[in-house]
């Protein structure tokens, strides 16, 4: 069981009994959540009640309660006007007083966060877009797939941390997307110091979750290598602008690349609540205990979102041994569509009962 909580994170909260379900190995490789008790219809198996690390898209963030997620459009407003004063306050907009006090005393610690986002906007805008494609600082996009492995990818980040260490090192151009990574690796790094600063001989137990989950460093380059030049201009930009007390961090590649290892299949997208089919994503966020969901096309779990927590339920009842699976795409969408989808975003061919039926293949 305490190996369970360890899995489950310091972000979760399961009821009715967490021995309902447990993690173990699957047929098909990972882990996954199985249950161990019959679980009836409609019932919430586990709530995350906060990410460990997220972020709201730029464009979106006078829209999106930095606290709650609350959209200002679902309350027929065009923007919230609540704020922190001063730079400790950057870049985050609420909905009520009690979210930005909540958020101040969670999230932004020590006012880290604001003055972080405060860093991060006055050296985005500095900078020129080249005129021609970004510097490669990698050869990995010239090399043939099967030559991508462990060890040339950990050659192209020890390159980055020597080249970065240099004084006076120039930084590179980052679009919209990569800046906003930026921003999400920046909580993460502020919760991790917080939190090991509130205990500094047991360290951060949320941190430890976070790296027990799926590391899909390799598999993500490789089916996309440009990504491997893009997250080492990230990590020198970080470089750039991290404040003093979190700069430990960022010495070393390790931490942003183990964040960025882990973002890739397993964080959740923010939605606006939209009912009519037309929901658009407001940003993203890493919930740890929510990622051991495996995927079904016929899914017997829902997640939910309620303001900033996510919470899963049962669609329908559950036999002991059954795993318990979400969907991670539009069961709407024809088969060759979700499994495109899933090839591309999750790295894994979808075996799925449902699948096999609409493929014609025979089970067994
Ligand atoms: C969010 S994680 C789920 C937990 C993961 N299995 C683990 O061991 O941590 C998503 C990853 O799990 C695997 N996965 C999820 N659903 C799957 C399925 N139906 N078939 C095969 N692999 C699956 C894929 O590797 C996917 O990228």
């Amino acid at each position: 069981m305490s190996s369970l909580l360890l899995h489950l994170g310091q972000d979760s909260k399961a009821t009715p009994s967490i021995s309902a379900f447990h993690l173990k190995t699957t047929v098909y490789g990972g882990r996954g959540l199985f249950a161990t008790e019959r679980i009836p219809n409609n019932t919430l198996l586990v709530t995350c009640e906060s990410p460990y690390a997220t972020v709201i898209f730029k464009k979106f963030r006078k829209e999106v309660c930095g606290h709650c997620f609350a959209y200002a459009f679902e309350s027929h407003r065009n923007t919230w006007s609540i704020k922190i004063d001063g730079q400790e306050g950057n870049g985050v907009w609420f909905c009520t007083v009690e979210c930005r006090d909540a958020w101040a005393a969670g999230q932004n610690v020590e006012g880290l966060q604001g003055l972080m986002n405060a860093s991060v906007d006055k050296l985005a805008k500095s900078m020129k877009q080249p005129k021609g494609p970004s510097r490669t600082t990698s050869l990995i996009e010239t090399m043939r797939v099967e030559d991508i492995t462990v060890d040339t990818h950990d050659l192209a980040w020890k390159h980055a941390e020597e080249m970065y260490a240099r004084p006076g090192y120039p930084t590179d151009f980052l679009d919209e997307l990569e800046l906003d990574t930026v921003r999400f690796l920046v909580s993460a790094i502020v919760k991790r110091y917080f939190e090991e600063k509130k205990s500094p001989d047991a360290g951060s137990s949320s941190w430890t979750a976070l790296l027990q989950l799926q590391n899909n460093e390799i598999l993500h380059i490789r089916s996309k290598p440009h990504m491997l030049d893009s997250h080492i201009r990230i990590y020198g930009f970080l470089r750039k602008v991290m404040h003093p007390v979190l700069l430990p961090y960022v010495k070393t590649c390790e931490m942003v690349r183990a964040i960025l290892a882990r973002d890739t299949g397993n964080v959740f997208g923010i939605w606006d609540m939209s009912t009519k089919g037309d929901s658009e994503m407001l940003g993203w966020s890493m919930y740890v205990s929510g990622s051991y969901f495996n995927h079904d096309c016929s899914p017997n779990v829902v997640k939910k979102r309620v303001q900033k927590s996510l919470c899963f339920i049962t669609t329908r009842d559950v036999e002991i041994g059954e795993e318990l699976c979400i969907s991670y795409v539009d069961v709407e969408d024809r088969v060759a569509v979700r499994r495109d989808e899933l090839s591309r975003n999750w790295y894994f061919d979808c075996i799925c009962k449902r699948c096999h039926e609409e493929l014609g293949i025979a089970n067994g």
